[in-house]
């Protein structure tokens, strides 16, 4: 059996039917009606030991809801979860101890405790003996530079600080299981790559992980597997990197130029690519297919045509490729 077992998993919600205003809600408590949301529709997943799989889909599609099953916050309609053969229900607290959680958009810290004291309980929970758990912070420290964080209070961290703090109480356990959920949101650019950097050393030492993301940069270099969920349902479960070599092959290379250029002597210059006007004259936009050319070959062959005042190049998210799996313009096939 798989580290982490679903078998037909769904999650129904009953969400009340009411009309707007204060006449809908006082017409709610004599006539109630509901209506049913299936969050999460009959989802088979298994997941090997040591896998790190990225689990993504467009807002709404039922990951939140899914880690929430899969971690025992929530109880499922119907359909079985099994960790390490254990029901994340039934077995909750002997699985406290192997499962992690992180939800970027949610802490588990306490309000108003500095964070060195919120993990000291955690410590306390979790049976940490002390010699460990000062291991392990110092490891933490380490990549996350924990110690500016330690002594702040919940409630007056940074989102940085707070993404950092919270990663800390998700893993202190050493649970061999973690569930990240949005672990980057919001998060400026130096975290956002420390906060990766870390991601992979807890990969690397065997963790199971399950990862959920908008960004494909997070799974990016750390996932191998994806899989993608529309309306509660998996619609894909196979290797990112086949993904994107068939789907994320897309550039697009903004430009600003001194002088307005012709776009079609732009699409002269880059056969193959597209050529779009951008928001002023002096901006446009190259789409190009990067095993054709590298965003260094196309910004060559501009040079001669004007001078570039600056340049940026863009890769599709995985929500635009998802988005446009949905839209039937890629087809996959493997699910
Ligand atoms: N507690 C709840 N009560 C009612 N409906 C809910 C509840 N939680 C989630 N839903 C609904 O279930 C569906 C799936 O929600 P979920 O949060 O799992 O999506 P998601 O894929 O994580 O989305 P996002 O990327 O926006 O976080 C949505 O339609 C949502 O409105």
């Amino acid at each position: 059996m798989a580290l982490i077992e679903a078998r037909q998993l769904t999650k129904t919600f009953r969400r009340p039917d009411k009309d707007p205003g204060l006449r809908g809600a006082v017409k709610h408590l004599f006539v109630r009606r509901f209506t049913d949301k299936v969050a999460v529709d009959h989802i088979d997943l298994s997941i090997e030991a040591g896998e790190a799989v990225a689990y993504v889909g467009p807002n709404g599609a039922g990951k939140s809801t899914t880690v929430k099953l899969l971690s025992g916050i929530l109880v499922p309609t119907s359909g079985e979860v099994r960790i390490d053969g254990l029901s994340p229900q039934r077995d909750r607290i002997a699985l406290a101890h192997r499962i992690g959680v992180l939800f970027g958009q949610r802490t588990q810290l306490w309000w108003d405790l500095p964070v060195s004291e919120s993990l000291a309980v955690l410590r306390d929970i979790y049976g940490i003996d002390h010699g460990t758990y000062r291991k392990r912070l110092a490891r933490f420290d380490d990549v996350l530079e924990l110690g500016e964080v330690l002594p702040v209070l919940g409630r007056k961290l940074s989102l940085g600080q707070r993404m950092r703090a919270d990663l800390t109480a998700a893993l202190l356990h050493a649970p061999p299981v973690v569930y990240l959920d949005e672990p980057t949101i919001g998060l400026d650019l130096a975290v956002k790559d420390r906060v990766r950097e870390f991601f992979r050393t807890v990969r690397d030492e065997g963790t199971t992980v399950m990862l959920t993301s908008h960004d494909l940069g997070d799974i990016e270099g750390f996932c191998r597997r994806l899989v993608i969920i529309d309306e509660g349902r998996i619609i894909f479960d196979g290797d990112l990197q086949a993904v994107k070599d068939a789907f994320a092959r897309e550039r697009i290379l903004n430009l600003e130029t001194e002088t307005a250029l012709p776009l079609e002597a732009v699409r002269s210059a880059l056969p193959g690519a597209t050529v779009e006007a951008g928001e002023t004259p002096l901006h446009l936009a190259v789409r190009f297919d990067r095993f054709v050319m590298t965003a260094g070959q196309a910004v060559t062959a501009l040079a001669p045509l004007t001078n570039l005042v600056d340049f940026h190049v863009d890769e599709p998210s995985i929500e635009d490729v998802v988005r446009r799996v949905y839209s039937g313009e890629l087809q996959l096939d493997a699910a």
